[in-house]
């Protein structure tokens, strides 16, 4: 299951077809399961490039690390024990990882951060904009848009803005249309321009026209508690986890106590006494029985010794007795570690795997909330907002929130319980020395993260918005390169993706100096704290105040506070991250966005003429009409502008009916509204002032579903989802038995070639249908259509791609079934510029700008010179 794919299909799904087919909870369970089984670790590919990669962060990171380099010499065991953290300014992230393996479970939690520590301030910065999964949605409107878009990126090329610019006015006279996407087709300074990048990422899709998707304001960023909220959930888990963590970072924390006190055992005076004599005892007894072998014989016994002075041998006995004890002792305290260090390793894997699957799973149910909650926007939102985008937020949005928010506060309390266990550690040892470390250190190394980390920031944004700008360019440009090539822009286009690719290095390398400060800067800060204290213990030592033994486990533990208060600033920071990209998902969530919000409260004229708030009613889903109800459309006095652009006026008091028993045939120039129509009788849109009426009611006052259902809309461009001929066909009746599903398309003419395909019913026809025609998609659209049984069949330019016969012969199969007494279809709402499909409607509806301006049968149109249709018709014979 490929998350990214259903959920860009899903939402790049232009003709409304998930409206037209109610099949929304049906995609819903889709993208459940397909998060379900993300949870599970099922990672499909795009996920896994993106959880993965993170959340083993530390594995992919180890993988390619070059092999640890050789231990430190013993010469200095706090300096070798002091690269737990502090000694990392030149691998940084690596090297950070390599000298945890010091202190035990500090690897992992370092290596999780270190790799997500500048990917997480980037994202943040990059406000989503990920351009993966974008190229799709905007390849097929740039595809959609083709000749116009392209003909100007040839003109642009040849610097010739002035027949651009004609082509485009040219285009915008011709048809009243503004050219959509423009934004495209970058002239190179725009191209380079992060601003733009910023914003013109995504792939735009919803029938929107991006260049209305002006920069959106940030929202406010969300409160602690509400972040916190997403937790709440699993608070249950994540207090076990933490409970894990707790008895891990003890068992870390009693590495440097076990070091101190065994320096102790083996500096006191004594036992470097009962060393030297055992040493001695063991070199002379070799020295003494090579001489006894040698020189027996001279051996002579002095009879002057003390009887009461103990012997040499007792003495040595004793010696050796104590010498044992020591043995004792310091194995008893590398038993007790080996048990802490057990349970510790035993804690570190329940933390570790509570954390990271808690993390999953809210993950995962917070992408089930967002789909759910886009799922059912209308298409107006989805016109204001690029369905790349979207499933980016899905993806990457998502990601980065509980990546920063669960993750993140994993991390800072484990540093948190480190540092606090470090100075409780450290205190015990010398309250002097610690009031020396603990107060400055915080301070300057907090000082050190919030100085460089806001430039980090600031320049890692910048470097991803123009990465995500030129990926979706790329993508963009491999999607279209049969443009690339007909037009010959393959050295042009290489040079605009170098120069872009430069620019983002540039701001590379500045992140790259920002970051080499901000560690060499954590280096002198610790090991100045580091030096101070070897000096201030150094002296305490000497004055007896405190044990050798005491100021090596006093440096360790400033090693781990050293650490743990960088650690602590970046998960911070990190957790400021997470708000930030929570900002636009409780956005999505809340429904707050301000442009393209769902329709809350409709203001309608009523049937008795006074305006009345509908709003109760539309909500009011019961509302249906009878099975047997006269399917006769009326549209009553319609003015309409789409939300996007409140001040074109597209339909201009339109009036028309659509009887009961017709095929009606709208035509008219591009861009006179005829599509808009269809629109508005799905109710995708709501109209500025009139009412469209079914059997007389208003159909505001139906339920949006159930008229959804009744009207089995083909829309101009036939979607196709990246799943079977049959799935797709069923797509709208998922219950349909196989038969059903092949009698429809027998009724599409679609049975013939779908029996040609490689696997016929069962062939995938690839995304958006890729891999079958033109005419083949539109067939199967039409049979998807038919399948639900609709009462109206409104079909938008669905027989352009079909040739002569082919079209001829569907035209007399619908006519058949608007007859046929068998079948539910009671009226046919054509929209075509096809004199054939004209002349086969019973009657025609011309509309110019919005207006009705003519209609009749189509023979006495024809037949009227100088009028609209036939200059419409002129070349279309
Ligand atoms: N989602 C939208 N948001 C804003 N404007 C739109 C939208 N869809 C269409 N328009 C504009 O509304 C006008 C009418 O569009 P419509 O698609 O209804 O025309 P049409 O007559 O069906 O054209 P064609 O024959 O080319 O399909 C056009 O100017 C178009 O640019």
């Amino acid at each position: 299951m490929n998350l990214p794919r259903i959920v860009g299909a899903r939402i790049g799904c232009r003709d409304g077809g998930r409206y037209a087919f109610g099949a929304r909870s049906s995609w819903q369970r889709t993208q459940s399961t397909a998060a379900a089984a993300t949870t599970r670790g099922l990672h499909a590919h795009d996920v896994g490039v993106h959880i993965h990669a993170t959340s083993n962060a530390f594995h992919a990171r180890a993988a390619s690390l070059p092999p640890p380099p050789p231990p430190p010499p013993p010469s200095s065991a706090i300096a070798s024990a002091s690269d737990g953290g502090l000694l990392t300014s030149n691998g940084r992230s690596r090297a950070r990882m390599r000298s945890n393996h010091s202190v035990g479970i500090v690897s992992h939690w370092h290596c999780y951060h270190s790799s997500s520590f500048l990917s997480s301030m980037a994202s943040n910065n990059n406000d989503g904009k990920n351009s993966t999964g974008l190229g799709e949605d905007r390849n097929s409107d740039s595809n959609r848009n083709g000749i116009k878009d392209e003909r100007n990126n040839s003109e642009s090329e040849s610097n010739s803005n002035h027949r651009n610019s004609k082509i485009n006015n040219d285009a915008h006279e011709h048809d009243g249309m503004e050219p959509r996407f423009q934004d495209t087709e970058l002239p190179t300074h725009s191209f380079l321009d992060t601003t733009a990048a910023s914003t013109a990422t995504g792939g735009g899709d919803g029938g929107g026209d991006d260049g209305n998707r002006s920069e959106k304001e940030p929202p406010p960023h969300p409160s602690v508690s509400k972040m916190l909220s997403l937790l709440y959930p699993e608070s249950k888990s994540l207090l076990v986890a933490l409970g894990f963590l707790t008895v891990a970072t003890s068992a870390t924390m009693q590495f440097p106590n076990a070091i101190g006190q065994i320096i102790d055992i083996l500096s006191s005076s004594s036992s470097t006494d009962v060393i030297d004599a055992v040493v001695e005892a063991a070199t002379s007894t070799a020295s003494h029985s090579s001489d006894v072998a040698t020189t027996n014989h001279d051996v002579v016994v002095d009879p002057t010794r003390d009887a009461a002075m103990p012997s040499d041998d007792d003495l040595l006995a004793q010696q050796l007795g104590q010498h044992q004890l020591l043995r004792e002792q310091i194995q008893t305290i590398g038993l007790q570690l080996t048990s802490y260090f057990a349970i510790g390793a035993f804690a570190t894997f329940a933390s570790s795997a509570i954390f990271d699957s808690t993390g999953e799973r809210i993950g995962a149910d917070l992408r089930k909330r967002l789909f759910a909650t886009l799922i059912h926007r209308d298409l107006n939102f989805f016109a204001n907002n690029r369905a790349g985008e979207l499933a980016n937020r899905l993806s990457t949005d998502v990601h980065e929130v509980v990546e920063h928010l669960v993750h993140n506060m994993a991390y800072f309390l484990y540093n948190l319980i480190r540092a606090l266990t470090a100075v409780a550690s450290m205190a015990v040892i010398s309250p002097m020395l610690t009031a020396c470390i603990s107060v400055p250190l915080p301070v300057l190394l907090g000082g050190c993260a919030a100085y460089y980390g806001g430039h980090i920031r600031h320049w890692t944004g910048r470097q991803l918005d123009v990465l995500a700008r030129s990926t979706h360019v790329a993508t963009e440009r491999f999607g279209g390169i049969s443009t690339v090539l007909s037009f010959g822009q393959r050295r042009a286009e290489q040079r605009r993706y170098s120069a872009v690719i430069e620019a983002s290095y540039g701001y590379a390398r500045r992140v790259a100096i920002y970051e080499g400060a901000f560690w060499g800067s954590s280096y002198l800060v610790g090991h100045a704290a580091l030096m101070t204290i070897l000096m201030l213990g150094s002296h305490q030592v000497l004055s007896g105040e405190i044990s050798p033994g005491h100021l090596a486990g006093f440096c360790m533990y400033a090693i781990h506070l050293t650490d743990a208060v960088v650690e602590l600033s970046q998960a911070t920071g990190g957790f400021l991250r997470a708000q930030g990209s929570g900002a636009r998902l409780f956005d999505l969530l809340e429904g707050r966005d301000d442009r393209g919000g769902t329709t809350t409260t409709i203001v309608v004229d009523g049937d008795d003429g006074n305006d009345k708030d509908l709003a109760p009613l539309v909500t009011n889903l019961a509302a249906t009409l009878p099975a047997c109800y006269d399917s006769t459309v009326h549209f009553e006095g319609i003015k309409f502008s789409y939300p996007t652009h409140p001040n074109k006026s597209i339909l201009k008091d339109a009036s028309f009916v659509l009887k009961n028993g017709e095929m009606l045939a709208i035509t008219g120039l591009s861009g006179s509204g005829k599509s808009s129509i269809v629109s508005l009788l799905m109710r995708f849109y709501e109209p500025n002032t009139g009412r469209i009426t079914l059997d007389g009611i208003d159909v505001r006052r139906l339920d949006v579903d159930w008229l959804r259902s009744q009207v089995g809309l083909v829309g101009q461009e036939p979607i196709l989802f990246d799943a079977s001929v049959y799935e797709n066909v069923a797509y709208g009746r998922p219950s349909a038995t196989r038969d059903e599903v092949i009698e429809a398309c027998i009724a599409a003419g679609a049975h013939r070639f779908v029996l040609e395909l490689p696997d016929q019913y069962d062939t995938i026809v690839g995304g958006r249908g890729a891999s079958i025609s033109g005419g083949q998609k539109q067939r199967l659209c039409i049979a998807r259509a038919l399948l639900t049984k609709p009462r109206i069949l409104a079909l938008d330019e669905a027989s352009s791609a079909l040739d002569g016969p082919t079209e001829q012969d569907f035209l007399h199969r619908l006519r058949f079934l608007l007859e046929s007494k068998d079948n539910n279809i009671s009226s046919i709402l054509f929209i075509t510029h096809k004199k054939s499909v004209l002349r086969a409607c019973d009657r025609v509806l011309v509309l110019s700008k919005g207006k009705i301006i003519e209609m009749g049968e189509f023979n006495s149109l024809d037949n009227a010179s100088g009028d609209q249709l036939t200059r419409l018709m002129e070349g279309n014979n």
